[in-house]
């Protein structure tokens, strides 16, 4: 059995200006010590105006937190306005990129397809995707949440290599715990994430689904969080609101000792 780091990603969303990305990351780092980074990996996903100033603080006062960004272009470059290339995110030494998070999904009109490309371009970029997948409340509701988050978990790993996929990570994130204070039980959770770890072993080998992270997603909170990381097949949280504010992020960060 492989020992998995926990991965803790605050997704910010469209929040916070540059200014306010640096105070909060500053206040991030102030609070968190060492042995919290010897226990968990700690991530930030700033908004794309963000990146920049928060590498340059983190690289000048080597900090020990990561960053990342929210989405990635499939293209490396070219008359896409608007979009941001995988080359672009690497030269700003970005660890992670979001990839099909849910809100890309519902009102960008990502499609399976398009996250597979996504997670391509930035596996081709040297940048570690966090592929977003989970069921919307009907899907739940007719009892097919697992099938429906597998199909996505299969989509977004086609024709990825299993020396990539055993470094991808895995945000199980139900459409209906997101942003409404309504959590997915540890269990139901668990019930979820067992089952995408089953299917990269049945797509690739139990070796590669060892080693895979699959995070939490959906109103995670200081209060909830030790429960859910208490679940043998959730290997870390994708926070959005809670992430927002750096006191309640440390806490999360110390799940154990909520
Ligand atoms: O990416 C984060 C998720 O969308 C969860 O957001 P939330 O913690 O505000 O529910």
């Amino acid at each position: 059995m492989t020992t998995r780091t926990p991965l803790m990603a605050g997704n910010w969303k469209m929040n916070l200006n540059h200014l306010e990305a640096i105070a909060h990351t500053q206040k991030l780092a102030f609070a968190l010590a060492d042995k919290d980074y010897e226990a968990v990996e700690v991530a930030v996903l700033p908004p794309f105006t963000d990146l920049r100033s928060v590498q340059t603080l983190v690289e000048h006062d080597k900090l020990k937190i990561k960053y990342g960004a929210q989405d990635i272009s499939v293209h490396d470059g070219g008359a896409y306005t608007g979009e941001i290339s995988g080359p672009m995110l690497a030269k700003l030494r970005c660890t992670y990129v979001a990839i099909g998070h849910s809100e890309r999904r519902q009102y960008h009109g990502e499609t399976d397809e398009l996250v597979n490309a996504k997670v391509k371009a930035a596996f081709k970029n040297g940048i570690t995707p966090i592929m977003c997948v989970g069921e919307e409340l009907e899907v739940r509701d007719a009892g097919n949440h697992v099938t429906h988050t597998l199909a996505q978990v299969e989509g977004g790993l086609k024709g990825i290599p299993a020396e990539q996929a055993e470094t991808i990570v895995i945000a199980y994130e139900p459409v209906w715990a997101i942003g409404t204070g309504k959590v997915c039980g540890a269990e139901d959770a668990q019930e979820v994430c067992a089952a995408i770890r089953g299917k990269i072993a049945e797509l690739y080998s139990q070796e590669v689904a060892d080693k895979v992270r699959i995070q939490y997603g959906g109103s995670v909170k200081s209060g909830n969080v030790a429960e859910i990381m208490g679940q043998a097949d959730i290997d870390g949280a994708l926070v959005g609101g809670a992430s927002l504010d750096a006191d309640e992020f440390v806490k999360i960060v110390r799940f154990r000792d909520q």
